[in-house]
């Protein structure tokens, strides 16, 4: 039975650092986005998604990035406040660089996608001189994003705070949150998301995601082989992804965990990541164990996946656990 050990009295459980933006969600359903002439505004971006998933379960968070000076910014900074998400480290831009916008297109439940305009946006002008060393040496864990490494100077700030994480015995969960449109080619995304992975604890993405970092070397791994290649490393969990048949989890032990999935009135998948992530992570930082926390991570995406939005329709702990309780969880 694995668990994961924590640094213990740190002021924040978990920071985040990364893309803060804006979902704009359709309001009609099971149509293309060309006919979709409506859409509801919330809070997004995969970090920013599951940093507040972590605060609804009442862990205390903050988080690194860099917002538009503007009323977008504006309204991302206060949305993070009011969930009680330190926001000392979210800078304004000065340079007049504008906020990241994810349109999504619910064609059916199983046929969801996101046109994302992401020109000269403000999240990847982060600088690593913006970095407050002091936050991330007071967090048991730094949570990064893939996405984050797209471009400088965004990139080397979440490196300098992998060197402060490993300087402050920090945690490092890397979510690798694959967009491709914001990246020029697969070998430059596959390279930096291959060292971002070796001084991660916990990593977790879909399969198509780590295919993406093993496709330069023309490798084909299975889960199991493509896990233990990061336990050369720093990796104590690796969590593949898939979709509606859950997850796996491997350990540096040789242990592997199938979670199950609860069954959910799926409105829209995307979202399903983000909550799982932000789940798992609380659990296991409670000392749950890998089976345990899954279920929890597996509860949450069943629950955002029924819901309108990501970041606004993350459980509290009550409403999770009373889905772990009610729901009827499906083993693979
Ligand atoms: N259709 C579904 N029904 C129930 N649970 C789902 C469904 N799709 C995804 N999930 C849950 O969400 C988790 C993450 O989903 P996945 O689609 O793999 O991630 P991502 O959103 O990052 O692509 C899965 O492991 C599973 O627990
Ligand atoms: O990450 C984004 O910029 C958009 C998200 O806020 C979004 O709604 C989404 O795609 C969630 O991703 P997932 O949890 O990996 O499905």
């Amino acid at each position: 039975m694995t668990t994961i050990s924590f640094s213990a009295d740190k002021i924040f459980d978990v920071v985040a650092l990364g893309r803060l933006c804006i979902d704009l969600n359709a309001n009609e359903f099971n149509r293309p986005m060309e006919e979709t002439m409506t859409f509801t505004k919330y809070v997004g971006g995969s970090p920013a998604n599951i940093i507040i998933g972590l605060s609804r379960l009442g862990l205390k968070t903050g988080f690194i990035g860099k917002v538009a000076d503007d009323q977008m910014g504006r309204y991302i900074k206060s949305y993070l406040e009011k969930e009680n998400i330190d926001t000392k480290n979210v800078v304004i831009d000065k340079t007049g660089a504008v906020t990241g916008l994810a349109f999504t297109e619910i064609k059916s439940p199983e046929e969801c996608s996101i046109l994302m305009y992401r020109d000269n946006v403000a999240d990847l002008l982060l600088e690593p001189l913006e970095v407050q060393e002091d936050i991330i040496a007071n967090a048991k864990v730094l949570l990064i994003s893939g996405t984050a490494l797209a471009s400088s100077p965004s990139k080397e700030a979440v490196f300098l705070a992998l060197e402060y994480a490993q300087l402050h015995d920090v945690k490092v969960l890397f979510d690798l949150d694959y967009r491709p449109y914001t990246w020029k080619n697969v070998y430059e995304t596959a390279v930096y998301y291959n060292l971002a992975a070796e001084k991660s604890h916990i990593i977790i993405g879909t399969r198509e995601e780590f295919n993406m970092m093993e496709s330069i070397l023309n490798e084909k791994c299975s889960d199991e082989e493509t896990a233990n290649k990061w336990f050369n490393h720093r990796a104590e969990i690796v969590i593949i992804k898939h979709g509606s048949k859950g997850s796996i989890a491997y350990t540096p032990n040789g242990e592997s965990v199938r979670s199950g999935v609860f069954e959910a009135d799926v409105l829209k998948t995307f979202g399903a990541g983000d909550s799982y992530a932000s789940a798992f992570l609380y659990r296991i930082m409670q000392g749950g164990t890998i089976e345990d926390a899954m279920k929890y991570g597996s509860a949450s995406a069943a629950i955002v996946i029924s819901k309108h939005s990501c970041s606004d329709a993350m459980p509290t702990l009550d409403e999770l656990e009373e889905k772990i309780s009610v729901g009827t969880y499906k083993q693979i």
